[in-house]
């Protein structure tokens, strides 16, 4: 049998800044050396300084790219990102019950670092309802985790009540992101389905410039899981490759600035 280039699909808004969204999602797995394909739910114009417009795209054309994708490639690792209303949810949970592309890694994106919505609020009902008991991972930063469970989340004991709470929603595996806590260390806790835990701890780093780090420590650890690793060390793997990324800054644009997704 041949032996394929590990693929993978991220299902996903596109940012026209390029640092966030699919672009980075795309730009993570083509350094972690995994073939990346998209389907593309909606379109923003978007930059550094925020989101300026926003454009959903038919369910239509968003069948059409599953169809494409479903018909070539074989696809071992996906992960969703923006997904803009229940229509649009609606129709990938549709998607990913008609095909099998591995491993589901759930973004559950809902704002964006400037403030603009990416997610509409009637959307949310739907992801916890139809998309999570899909994923095998869903990886919330914060402000998401707090909208899912409606913990008030201040300390590292909240971050694990609220994995206790999304666990209880249906979710397999739970990976809370505290980018958004303030706190001298840039600490993540992750529950896994057997009941085990663990914490992932690196330098918080002094910067505006972190557009897109939760896109790109979710599409790093779909990027492994593509290659076969295991959840818990796609997951180690994450998040030291998204520090390296906020750690080795490069200047472009003049607010929250992009990764450098080339950093190793
Ligand atoms: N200033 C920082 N220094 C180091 N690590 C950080 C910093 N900010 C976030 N991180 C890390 O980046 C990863 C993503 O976390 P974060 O909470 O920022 O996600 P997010 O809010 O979903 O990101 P975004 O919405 O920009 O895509 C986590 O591993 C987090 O610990
Ligand atoms: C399209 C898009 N997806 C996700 C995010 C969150 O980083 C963003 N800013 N834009």
């Amino acid at each position: 049998m041949i032996n394929e280039f590990p693929q993978a699909l991220t299902i996903a808004g596109s940012d026209s800044g390029g640092g966030a969204g699919m672009q980075a999602d795309i730009k993570t797995m083509q350094m972690r050396h995994v073939f990346a394909t998209n389907v593309v739910i909606a379109i923003t114009a978007q930059n550094t300084l925020g989101v300026q417009d926003a454009m959903p795209l038919p369910a239509k054309i968003i069948d059409a790219q599953f169809d494409s994708l479903a018909e070539d490639f074989k696809i071992k690792a996906c992960k969703t990102g923006m997904l803009a209303d229940s229509t649009r949810v609606e129709c990938v949970v549709k998607n990913l019950k008609k095909y099998d592309f591995g491993p589901l890694v759930v973004d559950p994106v809902m704002v964006a670092k400037g403030g603009a919505q990416l997610l509409a609020d009637e959307a949310i009902e739907t992801i916890i309802k139809d998309l999570l008991p899909l994923a095998t991972l869903i990886t919330p930063n914060i402000p998401e985790a707090e909208r899912l469970t409606g913990i008030r989340i201040q300390t590292e004991a909240d971050m694990i009540e609220a994995a206790k709470a999304i666990q209880a929603l249906g979710a397999k595996n739970v990976l809370i992101k505290g980018g958004h806590l303030e706190a001298s260390q840039a600490r993540d806790y992750t529950l896994l389905e057997d009941g085990s835990d663990f914490w992932m701890s690196g330098p918080r780093f002094e910067t505006v410039r972190t557009h897109g780090t939760g896109d790109t420590i979710s599409s790093a650890i779909v990027s492994e899981l593509a290659k076969g690793a295991n959840l818990k060390s796609a997951i180690l793997t994450g998040k030291s490759y998204v520090t390296a990324t906020i750690r080795d800054t490069i200047q472009v644009g003049h607010g929250h600035g992009p990764l450098n997704h080339w950093a190793v």
